[in-house]
């Protein structure tokens, strides 16, 4: 399998504070994957990992199969838009656009222009009177015409009201159909992200909580509801995510790779939101969970 991202016990630290811990990942190419997590997981930290701007204080990363940034042909291969869409307020749109043609040498004119004569941007207008939306625009077609295999966008959604996301994302997805390019999208909130991403992964306090396939988390993950006593005998491989009691009703959201067959339960799906809500509370609670004989109730 071809792997955009792969990163092995991938650590940074910043003075004495660690920002990334043991970070292992291994993602997929030619997905579109969203990284999530609150504000100050590491995301920012993890995507300038991948792209070269800083270097890990432990462990090891590569991009498309190579050191980040290590060539001039492997910054080609990358495009990264950092968050709030850095442009140079006084060139013109026309003027980014004769900026990225001249740096970039896999630089493609023809969807440069296209698109931005598709979304309506003047080209004589200064980048610094663009609307929000606009930037995120221009930001996205210099990324994209770069024409790189992995596409990286840190929070590109942050500062744009639900119209301005929603044709953002949607142009996203024209391109990604155009590239065939890996793409690589942060936030707080999967939300955000869910209609548009195939492949997850959550960032809290610094560490990887899950990755994996969006269908193949959500096919794995249940809530099982239940009285006490129900879940005693839990398989091995289940990972207890999270565990909640009210009087005498059980609610648990766990990782089972297997079938549960349990009787006299509820076993309900989570939706991707649920599911990454219930690692960032398990993340926030600083522990993990205690393993299922520690935490369930006995059956008397
Ligand atoms: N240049 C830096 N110097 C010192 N500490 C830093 C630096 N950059 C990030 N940090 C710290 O590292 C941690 C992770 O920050 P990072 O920006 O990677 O998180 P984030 O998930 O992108 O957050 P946000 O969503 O708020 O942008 C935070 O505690 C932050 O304060």
């Amino acid at each position: 399998m071809t792997l955009a991202i792969e990163a092995r016990r991938l650590g940074r630290c910043y003075g004495q504070r660690w920002a990334l811990t043991d970070c292992d990942l291994r993602v997929p190419a030619g997905r579109i994957v969203g990284l999530v997590g609150p504000n100050g997981a590491g995301k920012s930290t993890l995507l300038s990992l991948a792209c070269g701007l800083i270097a890990p204080t432990t462990g090891s990363i590569s991009v498309l199969g190579s050191r980040p940034a290590a060539t001039a042909e492997q910054l080609a291969r990358v495009g990264f838009v950092a968050q709030d869409t850095p442009l140079y307020a006084n060139l013109s749109v026309a003027e980014h656009l004769r900026l990225g043609a001249k740096l970039n040498p896999r630089w493609d004119p023809r969807l440069a222009h296209d698109r931005v004569r598709r979304i309506g941007l003047d080209p004589g207008q200064k980048a610094g009177r663009l609307s929000g939306g606009q930037r995120a625009q221009l930001a996205l077609t210099l990324a994209a015409a770069k024409r790189p295999e992995l596409l990286i966008f840190d929070e590109p959604l942050a500062a744009l009201d639900p119209l301005a996301r929603r044709t953002f994302l949607q142009s996203l997805m024209e391109f990604v159909a155009e590239l065939a390019a890996t793409v690589v999208l942060s936030s707080h909130l999967v939300t955000d992200l869910e209609r548009v991403c195939d492949y997850l992964v959550v960032l809290a306090g610094g560490r990887v909580q899950v990755a994996g396939l969006a269908e193949d988390l959500l096919d794995t993950h249940h809530r099982l509801i239940g009285g006490q006593g129900d879940f005693d005998a839990l398989p091995a491989e289940v990972d207890i995510i999270r565990a909640e009691r009210t009087g005498r009703q059980t609610t648990l959201t766990l990782r089972s790779p297997v079938m549960l067959p349990y009787y006299g339960t509820q076993v309900q799906r989570l939706d991707l939101e649920e599911l990454v809500l219930a690692y960032l509370r398990r993340a926030e609670a600083g522990s993990g969970i205690a393993a299922p004989g520690r935490l369930l109730p006995t059956r008397s």
